[in-house]
């Protein structure tokens, strides 16, 4: 599986306020570029506490990016993925509407009944990991789904295993010009930070969009 992250961060790294509501740190030009990213994956994923905190969609909001992701012979929306290890997920959550299929990698503490409530709230769940969601495992799963490109849109915490276990092969992330703050501030990379091995960015080239810059790496290794 290729696997790119993308996010939105202040100058300081901050993916959010320490509320964790979400903010307008790009603009509409980012958004169009998150929606080609989203168009050239097969899936897009995020962790639960995005699904709390946002109620994302994450479908493809502009027409011509449909319309561009048919001539790539990827109709309809990618596929929705969240990583939710105890079946979190709201049963009204905008991800399990019907305008995409949505996989819920669950680890085996989801209680049984949430596993059924949203599986008749149309989720197909994938159990992946015993007391939390093992990405390596579930990820594997989505490629035996058919996915073979998938973008990481977040938060924090997802981004932040996603690189320990060194699946991620591109990081896109908008610099924004604002400053956020707060050590509790959810950040580009949270979990409990890396010691001794630093994951290692190539930068690859940098573009500016509304006021700010979109930084674009691949992960060497
Ligand atoms: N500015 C941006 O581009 C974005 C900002 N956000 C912000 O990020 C915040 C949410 O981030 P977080 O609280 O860090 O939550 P998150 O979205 O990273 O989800 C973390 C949760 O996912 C679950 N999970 C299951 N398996 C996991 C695994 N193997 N590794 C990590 N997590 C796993 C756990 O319950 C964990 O608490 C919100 O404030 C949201 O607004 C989210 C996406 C993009
Ligand atoms: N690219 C970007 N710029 C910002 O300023 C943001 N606040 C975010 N946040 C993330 O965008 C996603 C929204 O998804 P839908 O539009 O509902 O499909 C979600 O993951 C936010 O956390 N992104």
């Amino acid at each position: 599986m290729h696997v790119v992250v993308n996010a939105a961060m202040s100058v300081d790294g901050k993916l959010a306020s320490r509320r964790r509501e979400q903010l307008a740190i790009s603009g509409p030009e980012d958004f169009d570029r998150v929606d080609r990213i989203r168009a050239a994956a097969d899936g897009v994923m995020v962790g639960v506490g995005t699904v709390l905190a946002d109620d994302p969609h994450l479908t493809l909001d502009v027409t011509d990016r449909r319309v561009q992701r048919q001539r790539h012979g990827r109709p309809g929306n990618p596929a929705r993925v969240v990583a939710d290890s105890t079946a979190r997920t709201p049963l009204d959550a905008r991800i399990l509407d019907d305008e995409a299929t949505t996989y819920l990698l669950v680890s085996e503490q989801a209680p049984e009944d949430r596993r059924t409530e949203l599986a008749d709230a149309g989720a197909e769940l994938i159990v992946a990991g015993d007391d939390r969601v093992d990405l390596a495992a579930g990820i594997d799963r989505l490629a035996d789904e058919g996915l073979e490109r998938l973008m990481i849109e977040g938060g924090g915490e997802l981004i932040s295993s996603a690189f320990e276990e060194g699946l991620v092969d591109e990081l896109s992330v908008f610099v924004g010009s604002m400053l956020i703050g707060g050590r509790d501030a959810p950040t580009l990379a949270d979990g409990d930070g890396f010691t001794e091995e630093f994951p290692a960015l190539t930068l690859d080239d940098i573009e500016q969009l509304d006021d700010g810059v979109v930084l674009n790496y691949t992960i060497d290794g």
